[in-house]
């Protein structure tokens, strides 16, 4: 049986960090996948596919919106973007091919690894490896809600999405989550009519409440939105999908569709590990670790979407750096996920960071907050772009607690932020710093700015100068001009 000193399984985000780590210090490492390719669901059916989808259905609105006359008619040719999309992702598995870990010195196999002890692993249905230590980074999976009818329907969820063979006329989406705003708005772009059905009361709910508020008003001229909504059963209709729903006032109401998206969560892949045989602790589904990422099991790790965290690629590879010292040197390292952002690419793009107005609230925390709207930002004005606030909030000190905004790149030009944060740098130093002019983020500098306005001139400071200029003024003007005197001759 061949032997590893650390043995990773699930070859996504977290899992491949994991690995080019462990076998850059010079461990013996194994990574195992389930699925024939490296990359995770960011590669095949998440990140990098949606993000190239919203890209591809933002220039298919910027020129039906906005195309300066240009007499641009025909129809959208879908197989075009899903090249788009493809190439994208064919690009990047090119990067985290297996051969850049096979070069760093990790034996990749492929198939699924299921635990038989604590320390040995089958791959598939034949090899059996030794693992000292074991990293798990087996990723999560879409939640399907128990909804009658809902097997019988060929419905989609993001792991099917991108490989529609044409664009739905219509398209119904389950969940007013991240996945479900980011598609239903992409694909209302490239010309679908799109519903959200969202059992709750909002969508955006894990964002500031008015950036939710924001975003729902926004969203809701490009996508029918429907809240406090429950999917009671789904069926075949004349060639349709007959979506029945229920309204939270009683209301019953049915929609007809062609393609079903559903987006209402996510779950831990751990059906199959068999954890039981490693005597590994689950926690609502997830494997429990302590804040060194360790299992109930010492030599047994586990990061990324299969522990609770944030389930962002970013975090799982934060996770994965932090977790490869404590694997390999026994250290107890931890990683607070208090700065860690993410970014909502819808249009527009929202950013959050941090405490929310309501966390704050909730927890009696003192705090001010610093707004700017981006109509008032001559960046966004420039290109007719002007969608969008900035909202920091700050104690009373100016110590940044959270950050938020709506608006064209927020992800981008809000991003320094997070350096301020973590740095512990207050608000008034992202006053202090030179923005070029005209940039997006000025949207910031303008928040910021209010800080030092309002210390500078609404304390005690402009009294006193007010004093001391009048008292000038006083002197200067009495008729005895002392400096006008001293001028040098005028020449003749
Ligand atoms: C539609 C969508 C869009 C997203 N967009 C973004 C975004 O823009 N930005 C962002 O930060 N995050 C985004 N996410 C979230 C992001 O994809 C995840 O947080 C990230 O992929 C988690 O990484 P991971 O390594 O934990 O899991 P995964 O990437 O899911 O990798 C887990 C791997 O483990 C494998 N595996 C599972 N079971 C086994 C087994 N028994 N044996 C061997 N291998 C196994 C799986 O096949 C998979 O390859 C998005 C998610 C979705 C669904
Ligand atoms: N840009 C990004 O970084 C990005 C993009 C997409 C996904 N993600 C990650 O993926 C995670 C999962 O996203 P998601 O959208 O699947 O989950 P989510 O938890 O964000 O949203 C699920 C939504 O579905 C609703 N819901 C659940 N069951 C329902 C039902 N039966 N009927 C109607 N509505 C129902 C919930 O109320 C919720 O609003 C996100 O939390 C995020 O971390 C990130």
């Amino acid at each position: 049986m061949e032997r590893y000193q650390v043995v990773v399984i699930g070859g996504g985000s977290a899992g491949m960090t994991a690995a080019a780590g462990a076998a850059s210090m010079g461990a013996k490492t194994a990574l195992v996948e389930k699925k024939d390719s490296l990359g995770g669901d960011c590669l095949h059916y998440g990140c990098v596919p949606s993000k190239s989808l919203i890209d591809a259905a933002a220039r298919v609105d910027t020129i039906k919106t906005q195309n300066f006359g240009f007499n641009v008619s025909g129809d959208l040719d879908f197989t075009l973007v899903k090249e788009h999309v493809k190439s994208a992702q064919a690009t990047i598995q090119e990067i985290d091919g297996t051969e850049r870990f096979t070069d760093l010195g990790v034996d990749v196999y492929f198939g699924g690894a299921a635990f038989l002890s604590p320390n040995e692993i089958k791959i598939g249905h034949s090899d059996v490896i030794y693992a000292e230590k074991v990293i798990i980074a087996t990723g999560s999976s879409p939640v399907i809600p128990p909804i009658e009818g809902l097997e019988d329907i060929s419905f989609v969820t993001n792991e099917s999405i991108f490989d529609l063979d044409k664009l739905p006329e219509s398209l119904g989406v389950i969940g007013g989550g991240t996945v479900g705003v980011e598609m239903a708005q992409a694909f209302a772009k490239l010309g679908s009519n799109v519903h959200i059905f969202e059992g709750s009361d909002q969508i955006f709910s894990k964002e500031d409440q008015d950036i939710s508020k924001y975003m729902y008003n926004v969203l809701k001229e490009e996508i029918d939105i429907h809240l406090n909504t429950k999917v009671e059963k789904t069926l075949y209709h004349d060639g349709k999908i007959d979506v029945h729903l229920t309204h939270r006032n009683g209301k019953e109401e049915r929609k007809l569709v062609d393609t079903l998206l559903v987006a209402t969560g996510r779950k831990p892949n751990l059906a199959s590990l068999n954890l039981e045989n490693a005597g590994v602790a689950t926690k609502n589904g997830f494997v429990e670790v302590d804040s060194s990422f360790t299992s109930s099991q010492p030599h047994i790790f586990a990061v990324g979407d299969v522990i609770d965290t944030l389930p962002f690629t970013h975090a799982a590879g934060e996770e994965a750096k932090t977790v490869v010292p404590n694997v390999l040197f026994g250290l107890k390292r931890g990683l607070s996920h208090a700065h860690t952002p993410w970014v909502t690419f819808t249009s527009p793009e929202v950013f959050h960071v941090g405490k929310t107005e309501q966390q704050l609230l909730s927890e009696n925390t003192n705090y001010r907050t610093y707004r700017a709207h981006l109509d008032d930002v001559d960046r966004f004005i420039t290109s007719h772009e002007t969608k969008g606030f900035v909202k920091i909030l700050t104690d009373k000190k100016g110590k940044i607690l959270g950050a938020h905004a709506a608006g064209k790149e927020a992800g981008e030009w809000m991003q320094i932020v997070v350096f301020a944060m973590k740095n512990k740098h207050k608000i008034g130093s992202l006053s202090r710093i030179i923005y070029s002019y005209p940039t997006k983020a000025g949207a910031l500098q303008k928040a910021a700015d209010i800080y030092w306005r309002e210390k500078l001139f609404e304390g005690p400071l402009p009294k006193i100068t007010r004093k001391i200029f009048e008292l000038k003024y006083k002197i200067t003007s009495r008729g005895d001009h002392p400096q006008e005197a001293e001028l040098p001759l005028k020449r003749s």
